[in-house]
């Protein structure tokens, strides 16, 4: 079942409790200048006029989403999300129109241009698989012993970092993700799924700002990032 190419669905894994961070709250919540982070994340989604639809993955005793002026917003569906980040993910493309696509995106990825988005968007005429945001290695990769000492240099040849937003026709991914966590695949992002099912999703050079903020010092980075963001949007 082919999507139908207009409509967009946004899906937010906004489930987990970013114990890495190391914060009373979970990290999604956590200010970054004048609003958390979720909702940074979900203006930059609801803001795109090709999204029809953001289904946002919470934590069963979530008790912030209510109170973001986001939580309002028609656009937005909320379900509830699982014990990892597919988990959030498949209970969200279970709420989905099956006829569409589906844009999974991190909540704790609040720097997402739309640039990206527009760009990620015109590629399924390329990759009718589906698509994702990444960006090409650049440093030299070194793989640790146990020991923390360098065991091997790994060939950044062909290699990406890959980001999010993840794009597929909500079937597909549905059902291969599905399938995957059936079978017990590690599954740590969707492209995965597909991978698992025998797909080759595309490559989409995705932005350096993007990042996933996920240590305490990604909270400063994120900070410059959208501060550039909105002195460029005047
Ligand atoms: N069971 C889970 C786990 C994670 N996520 C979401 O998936 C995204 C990426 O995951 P990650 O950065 O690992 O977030 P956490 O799992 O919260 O962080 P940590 O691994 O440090 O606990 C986050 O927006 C997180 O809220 C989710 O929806 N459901
Ligand atoms: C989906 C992702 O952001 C792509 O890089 C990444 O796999 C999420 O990993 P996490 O450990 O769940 O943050």
């Amino acid at each position: 079942m082919l999507p139908t190419q207009d409509k967009i669905i946004a899906i937010v894994p906004a489930a987990g409790i970013g114990s890495r961070m190391g914060s009373e709250l979970p990290k999604q919540y956590l200010l970054l200048d004048d609003q958390c982070i979720l909702a940074h994340t979900l203006d930059r989604l609801l803001g795109h006029p090709q999204i029809s639809q953001v289904i946002v993955a919470l934590h069963p005793a979530d008790e912030h989403f209510a109170a973001l002026a986001q939580a309002s917003h028609p656009k937005i569906l909320t379900v509830t999300g699982g014990g990892e980040r597919a988990d959030s993910v498949l209970a969200a493309l279970n709420r989905a129109d099956e006829h569409a696509w589906a844009l999974v995106h991190d909540a704790a990825r609040p720097c997402l241009a739309a640039d990206d988005i527009d760009r990620l968007l015109a590629a399924r005429s390329e990759f009718p698989q589906g698509a994702i945001l990444a960006m090409p290695v650049r440093d030299t990769m070194k793989r640790a012993d146990p020991k923390g000492r360098i065991q091997t240099t790994v060939s950044r040849e062909r290699l990406w970092h890959a980001l999010t937003p993840q794009m597929f026709p909500v079937a597909s991914l549905r059902s291969h993700l599905a399938a995957a966590l059936s079978a017990g695949a590690l599954i740590t992002d969707e492209a995965s799924a597909m991978e698992w099912a025998g797909e080759a999703p595309g490559l989409v050079v995705g932005r350096a700002d993007n990042i996933k903020v996920t240590h305490p010092d990604d909270l400063r980075l994120a900070r410059l990032f959208l501060t550039r963001a909105n002195s460029a949007l005047g």
